[in-house]
């Protein structure tokens, strides 16, 4: 069969509000292997390398495949945890918070899964758990606050792919972004303020984001945007001064251009300038990861110290903090505004009144025209 359902269809289910939290996905172990398939499904998706498909093919699987997977598994064994990795043991720990809250803030049922891009567990196990959870109803809510074609809309092809082999789809909201929601600003200013009530305050705050090629914002992606956006309402929120903090762009791959600054030549350089004592925070990540633990928090901090620095603070991601699920939360009910089954301001009386005042009207235009 070209179309899948879950079962025969059932009169009068009204079915539940399905969320789908998704982020960017993992390997499954540090090890050159499972790293070689996570990277070949990651880093062949034209969404993130937007370069002609069958030179890009010789240049991942002749050289990328070959070299990076044994390098990358070094730096995932620095942060592997017990539990795993950690951008899956924060991302779990982030749903398990999140469904009890929703089913106390939305006034139906509701269902959370966890699917991750790239690796496991999927997108499409994900959908498929919330379908046998009679899901009607779905909210898509990318963990990515920043919009970029590299990783949200990303989240967006593999839901569609999966969508579109369903015989019911159920109806759909795809949350976009959330750079400048005022909830997630001040949950990063509360997290920030925490962290520096417990340790202490370095003189200048690094403000850390993934960086993309240039070449993508040239042709219309909105990250850089949203990144300067976000920046900006934090140190609002936090009360700093323009000579208080810096925004730039960390992760770099490949020799073409990325976004600027980029984070390890602005630490190489702040020393020498006169910044040795500084913290560091990376607002695009929802969840602590690779990115921030070992290479903001390991490396970064290495050509810091290395080229005069004297203190380093790393202020870790949201996570599973309460500040964040609130928020999330909130984003969450907003997006689900007018749903009738789930969303906890929908006016009952007021929607069966107008649609009996319509249908008298409807009535009323009838007569008329006889
Ligand atoms: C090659 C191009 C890449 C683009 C474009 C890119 C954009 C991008 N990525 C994130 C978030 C994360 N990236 C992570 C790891 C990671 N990113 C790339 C490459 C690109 N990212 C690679 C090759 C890797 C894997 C690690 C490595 O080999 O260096 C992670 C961490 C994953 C984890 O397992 O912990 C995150 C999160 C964003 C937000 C973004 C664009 C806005
Ligand atoms: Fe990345
Ligand atoms: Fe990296």
């Amino acid at each position: 069969m070209r179309y899948t359902a879950k079962a025969h269809h059932e009169h009068g289910r009204t079915g539940r509000l399905g969320i789908l939290l998704a982020n960017l996905g993992t390997p499954d172990a540090p090890t050159p292997e499972a790293l070689r398939r996570y990277l070949r499904e990651f880093l062949w998706d034209p969404r993130v390398v937007e370069f002609p498909r069958p030179l890009w093919w010789l240049i991942l699987n002749g050289i990328i495949l070959n070299i990076r997977p044994r390098r990358s598994a070094a730096a995932y064994a620095k942060v592997w945890t017990k539990a795993g990795s950690p951008l899956l043991v924060h991302s779990r720990a982030q749903a398990d918070a999140l469904q009890p809250r929703l089913d106390t803030a939305f006034n139906g049922p509701v269902r959370i899964a966890l699917g991750m891009r790239y690796g496991t567990p999927s997108i499409a196990s994900a959908l498929a758990e919330l379908r046998e959870a009679d899901a009607a109803r779905l909210i898509v809510l990318p963990l990515y606050p920043q919009y970029s074609g590299s990783t949200t809309a990303a989240i967006f092809d593999a839901v569609a792919d999966v969508l579109k082999t369903w015989r019911c789809v159920p109806e759909v909201r795809f949350i976009n972004h959330y750079h400048d929601d005022p909830a997630y600003i001040a949950a990063m200013a509360a997290r920030i303020r925490a962290h520096w009530a417990a340790h202490g305050r370095g003189k200048h705050l690094l403000l850390s984001f993934h960086g993309v090629p240039r070449r993508y914002l040239l042709a219309g992606d909105p990250y850089y945007c949203h990144c300067q956006k976000t920046a900006r309402l934090l140190a609002e929120a936090l009360e700093l001064s323009e000579d208080d903090w810096t925004l730039g762009f960390q992760s770099r791959f490949g020799r073409e251009e990325w976004l600027k600054p980029y984070v390890d030549k602005l630490l190489k350089s702040w020393p020498k300038a006169g910044h040795r004592d500084i913290d560091v925070f990376c607002p695009g990540f929802a969840a602590d990861c690779l990115e921030t633990l070992e290479e903001i928090a390991m490396q970064d901090r290495d050509i810091f110290m290395a080229a005069g620095g004297e203190r380093y603070t790393y202020i870790p991601a949201l996570n599973d903090q309460a500040e964040h699920i609130d928020a999330l939360t909130a984003l969450l009910l907003r997006h689900a505004a007018g749903w009738p089954d789930t969303d906890p301001s929908y006016d009952v009386e007021a929607l069966a009144k107008a649609a009996q005042t319509s249908r008298e009207r409807a009535a009323q235009l009838g007569a008329e025209a006889r």
